[in-house]
């Protein structure tokens, strides 16, 4: 591969140097003796190739093909001379003493006798050691490159019968792949270089000059020249295939030919195989083995043109004149690859020698001669080129390059190979690049793209049908967790009012006791008031009747003994006030331990209170959360915890407790003086 490509640089580098503005050849070559007889044939290809570096298109050629500039590409000619074969060895025949080649000079002297010999140049020359591979890398390959790159191309091989033209081009190589011929070597490179997208389309035809022959006599030669048919190889019934020319790009094409599309190589192999067995027919119909018409193999390769490969981008004017690009539409590449294996052009009468008739051999010869005219009138510039006198030169026509006018050249095209090698070279064929929009593919590029934007608009329509039923969903969700938070609070509050109307109630009914038991308290106070100024009366009393039974136990034991005995009920009161008082005491003692219990209850409400304070904060700012994420129906909320807060700071009324504790403990200390008293009077009063 590697050498393949340095070879093909270094064969565009020699075309460039030999052909400044364009690189084409013809070859040529039939070989004749000073004698007149034709000893050993050679073959002529002709082919034409576009020039490696192309100029860039006109922006507006890129609509219309035919607005192209054309390039120029001289025709390149190239002779290879075949091995001696069986038949050559059995005659003797020895091309040495007649030709003598010299490939490094690409040079072949025709000997005209022993010490006489015309020199001629060529394109390239061939010995007969040249390999099937080279042959096609030098002659055929930059055609098949060229050809690729959408430009039209032609290879033809030009020769006598038995010459190897055949051999050259068609050469299947079934069990040898060395052996394969430039159709089989093209279509490998075509194939390897196209993708599952391009096209390749092959018909295979010949020229057929042998179905009008029995009105050759009745018909001038020019009519005759008419008579020449296209018969398809690949469905031989098909005779007399009709060529039709587009007026506008001047292509031509074969409306009623099969056309096939190649798959691969072993397909192209197949059909080749069928076209070549159909051709072996139509000869041995005719009782000949050598060919007796022009085998055309037409491959039509349809090409989208990839980014990387447009040498401008596509562009167009906007509307103040400025270049604007639009790499949206798909451009493919038609081209056209010709390759031609000519009718042998040995002279009449060889010919008739080996059997042709003299007629047939005229008509083939003819229609060589329309092709040699047509590339003489290209060498000469002429403003005529004359394709029209034979289907083979019809067919060519859009292989010419397409502008007949831009030749160069100045001899005419003599039946002898000579002149023809000379003038062939000189053609210089301005090729165009067969470009075009592919609208159908752009058709199907666009509909694609609305196929996938519609998919699109589907999917986001979906997309937001979903989002919006999600969103609805979450939305619905927030709305019930919030009518729960709400319902919920608003619960709590109630039964927190509750819990607090019920708090207030014990709470009243503990400040209620409270006060009763100051009440009693201070009753208590009153009481032991009251006793102490009791006391202190019996105490006065007492004192009296002391005095007075001390001052009448002089009178009288009667007296002592009353006053005993009201001493003793004095006493017996004292003793059941004494008694009241200490169950006052222990009255007094329960109401202390009821109220302590009664502080902790009031306590342990405090907390449960804070409590549940912090708990309804907790929901309260649960709920300003809930309201955040749903602002309505907040002033309700609001509304309930304003209220609650106002039912909150009612502040709780505590007794003072302090004063009754020192009370208490004043009085106890004035019970305790008064029982002290008590004792002492009972114990004076008990004396003796
Ligand atoms: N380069 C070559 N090496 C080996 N054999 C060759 C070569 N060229 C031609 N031959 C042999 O010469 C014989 C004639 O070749 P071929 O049939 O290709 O000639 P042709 O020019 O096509 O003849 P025709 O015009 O009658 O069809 C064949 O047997 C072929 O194998």
């Amino acid at each position: 591969m590697a050498s393949s490509s340095a070879q093909r640089s270094s064969q565009r580098s020699e075309r460039q140097n030999h052909i400044p503005h364009g690189r084409s050849a013809a070859s040529s070559l039939s070989r004749s003796v000073d004698n007149g007889q034709q000893l050993l044939p050679n073959n002529l290809s002709v082919r034409s190739k576009l020039h490696a570096s192309r100029p860039s298109l006109p922006p507006s050629s890129r609509t219309n093909c035919s607005n192209h500039d054309p390039e120029p590409a001289r025709v390149r000619v190239a002779v290879r001379l075949r091995p001696r074969n069986a038949e050559d060895l059995l005659s003797d025949a020895d091309f040495a003493d007649c030709v003598e080649i010299q490939p490094e000079l690409k040079r072949l002297n025709l000997k005209k006798n022993n010490w006489s010999s015309e020199a001629y140049r060529f394109d390239e020359v061939f010995s007969e050691s040249a390999s099937q591979r080279r042959v096609y890398e030098v002659v055929a390959k930059p055609v098949v490159e060229s050809v690729l790159s959408g430009y039209n191309g032609t290879v033809m091989a030009y020769g006598q019968t038995g010459t190897g033209k055949t051999y050259t081009l068609g050469r299947l190589g079934k069990d040898d792949a060395s052996e394969r011929g430039i159709m089989v070597r093209a279509m490998e490179d075509i194939i390897s270089s196209t993708s599952g997208s391009d096209s390749i389309e092959i018909s295979y035809l010949q020229t057929d000059f042998s179905r009008e022959r029995s009105r050759i006599d009745k018909y001038s030669l020019a009519t005759q020249l008419y008579l020449e048919s296209i018969q398809d190889l690949l469905s031989p019934e098909k005779i007399n295939i009709p060529i039709s020319e587009e007026p506008k790009t001047g292509k031509v094409t074969l409306p009623g030919a099969v056309v096939v599309k190649v798959q691969d190589l072993d397909h192209f192999l197949q059909i080749l195989q069928t076209g070549e067995a159909n051709r072996h027919v139509a000869n041995t119909k005719l009782n000949t083995e050598s060919s007796r018409s022009h085998a055309i193999l037409m491959v039509s390769i349809r090409r989208a043109v990839h980014e990387e490969e447009k040498e401008i981008p596509f562009q167009e004017k906007d509307s103040k004149g400025n270049l604007s690009y639009d790499g949206g539409i798909p451009i493919v590449r038609n081209s056209k690859l010709l390759i031609v294996d000519l009718a042998g052009s040995e002279r009449l009468d060889k010919s008739g020698s080996e059997g042709h008739s003299v007629e047939e051999a005229k008509f083939i010869n003819l229609s060589l001669t329309s092709l040699g005219k047509c590339i003489n009138a290209l060498a000469e510039n002429s403003p005529h080129i004359p394709v029209r006198d034979s289907k083979l030169t019809r067919l060519l026509r859009d292989s010419f390059g397409g502008y007949y006018d831009a030749s160069l050249g100045k001899k005419g095209w003599p039946l002898n190979f000579k002149g023809r090698r000379k003038e062939a070279m000189k053609v210089v064929n301005m090729l165009k690049l067969k470009e075009e929009f592919d609208y159908e593919s752009l058709c199907r590029k666009l509909e694609n793209h609305v196929d996938h934007l519609s998919a699109e608009i589907d999917r986001q329509l979906k997309l937001r049908d979903r989002e919006r039923i999600e969103m609805e969903r979450s939305l619905r969700e927030c709305h019930e967790s919030f009518d729960k938070a709400e319902k919920s609070l608003v619960a709590r509050s109630e039964f927190l009012q509750k819990e607090n109307a019920h708090l207030e109630i014990e709470l009243e009914g503990t400040l209620n006791e409270l006060n009763r038991l100051k009440d009693e308290n201070n009753f208590m106070h009153s009481e032991v008031a009251r006793l102490e100024i009791s006391l202190k009366h019996v105490t006065v009393y007492y004192t009296c009747s002391f005095l007075l039974y001390y001052s009448s136990t002089i009178h009288g034991r009667k007296e002592s003994d009353k006053i005993m005995v009201k001493l003793q009920e004095s006493y017996e009161v004292h003793q059941k006030t004494a008694n009241e008082l200490d169950s006052l005491k222990a009255e007094y003692n329960e109401l202390l331990t009821d109220k302590a219990t009664l502080a902790e209850e009031l306590n342990a409400m405090r907390l449960t209170l804070q409590i549940q304070e912090k708990q309804r904060k907790a929901v309260e700012a649960e709920l300003v959360r809930l309201k955040k994420l749903v602002p309505e129906n907040g002033d309700d909320y609001e509304d309930k915890k304003s209220h609650v807060k106002e039912n909150r700071a009612k502040p709780l009324v505590l007794p003072k407790l302090n004063q009754s504790r020192e009370t208490i403990s004043g009085q106890r200390a004035t019970i305790a003086k008064i029982c002290e008293e008590g004792k002492k009077l009972v114990l004076l009063l008990s004396s003796p």
